[in-house]
């Protein structure tokens, strides 16, 4: 794939997709933002700022930007086409990309949960579809700030499903480092544990970095992962390992007192102060989340396992009611989420 031949579509531009897209347009990709108004409006007005926690901070002024918001514009002249959406919009992004992308367009989700790819899989005839993880999480500056900046605020390769000739280095470009995998199913399962974390970052309301830091909310993570394990290893998946841990040890990592958690997890540690999950976003802007594509996908695994994932249900109920509440989030304290105590562990 000549790189310089390709035109690459951000299908979502959030979080996510300006970081990606921000970085492939400054390494000189040709790129499209489908956006909605408010993010087309201030990338316009003040162009994108993408910055990342090792220091660089780079500007791409607004007529060096291509955004809009009509799909019948940006879709149609895609070779590559990253979904950015959150799991909600994905069937709804899969019936504009069967509605005006070509049939030979390359169509990448960058999503977290275990079932995206597939369900962009079942929307659309034409275009090969690939799974990709991203390892990161990106913040997004306050509405109305210019120029909005997306700011990467942890580390890690972006993981990609084996398939499109050349797309690693088409995609693969600075601040973005990408890489091939041959079991994303793997990979997203792995993922999936980690991501059980965002529900109570959201619900803590706190920066990740200290969230993560307090034994507390670990154990409460844990006991999640413990359950997430059983009900996949009755499934027979194997999730790939995550920060560098086999997933049977990120459990006993979470529950290690917090000097020595600090001292053996830099790896998890290393995330910017501001950093907050994407499921935070979601419930401060008054947006659905992706509580039923994260929590809800192990309680479903679980269900059909006949495993038993009471704490993950608890996290899961308390993420709805915040929804419900539509308040924000609702800045709990470990104890009043792990209740009974789920984590017997937790002395
Ligand atoms: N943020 C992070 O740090 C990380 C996120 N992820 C995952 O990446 C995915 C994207 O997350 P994130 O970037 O945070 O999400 P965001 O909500 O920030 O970005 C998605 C954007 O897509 C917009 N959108 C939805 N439908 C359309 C459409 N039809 N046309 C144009 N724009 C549309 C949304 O607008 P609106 O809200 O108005 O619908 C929103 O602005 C999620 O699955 C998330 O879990 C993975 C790793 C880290
Ligand atoms: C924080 C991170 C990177 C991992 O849980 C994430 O995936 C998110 O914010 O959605």
């Amino acid at each position: 794939m000549a790189e310089g031949d390709k035109t690459i579509v951000i299908a979502g531009a959030g979080s996510i997709g300006c970081y990606a897209g921000g970085c492939l347009a400054l390494a000189g990709r040709r790129m499209i933002l489908l956006a909605r108004p408010r993010v087309e409006a201030a990338l316009r007005q003040g162009g994108l700022r993408v910055s990342d926690l090792d220091g660089h901070d780079r500007w791409i002024k607004p007529d060096a930007l291509v955004v809009t918001t009509d799909p019948a514009v940006a879709l149609p002249k895609a070779d590559v086409i990253l979904v950015t959406v959150k799991s909600g919009a994905t069937t709804d992004m899969a019936a504009l990309i069967k509605a005006h992308a070509r049939p030979d367009a390359i169509v990448v989700s960058l999503q977290n949960g275990v079932d995206n790819a597939d369900r962009l899989r079942g929307g659309l005839d034409g275009p090969m579809v690939l799974a990709g993880m991203v390892p990161f999480n990106v913040v997004q500056s306050p509405d109305g700030e210019l120029p909005l900046r997306v700011h990467r605020a942890s580390d890690g390769k972006v993981m990609l499903e084996d398939g499109g000739a050349g797309l690693i280095s088409l995609l693969g470009v600075e601040g973005l480092a990408v890489e091939a995998h041959g079991d994303m199913r793997a990979v997203l399962w792995g993922k999936l544990l980690m991501n059980l974390n965002n529900a109570l970052a959201a619900l803590s309301g706190l920066p990740l970095a200290r969230e993560l830091a307090d034994r507390r909310w670990r154990l409460i993570l844990a006991g999640q992962i413990d359950e997430a394990l059983q009900a996949m290893n009755a499934s027979g998946i194997a999730p790939a390992r995550i920060a560098g841990l086999r997933p049977a040890l990120l459990p006993k990592v979470l529950r290690l007192p917090d000097w020595l958690f600090r001292l053996l997890a830099r790896r998890m540690l290393a995330i910017a102060p501001e950093a907050r999950s994407s499921m935070w976003d979601d419930l401060q802007r008054g947006r659905p989340t992706e509580i039923d594509d994260l929590q809800g996908a192990i309680l479903r695994l679980a269900e059909k396992a006949g495993t038993s994932a009471p704490l993950t249900k608890r996290v899961a109920a308390l993420v709805r009611t915040a929804e419900q509440e539509n308040r924000g989030s609702p800045g709990l304290t470990p104890e009043q989420v792990n209740v009974r105590p789920y984590d017997r562990r937790s002395a």
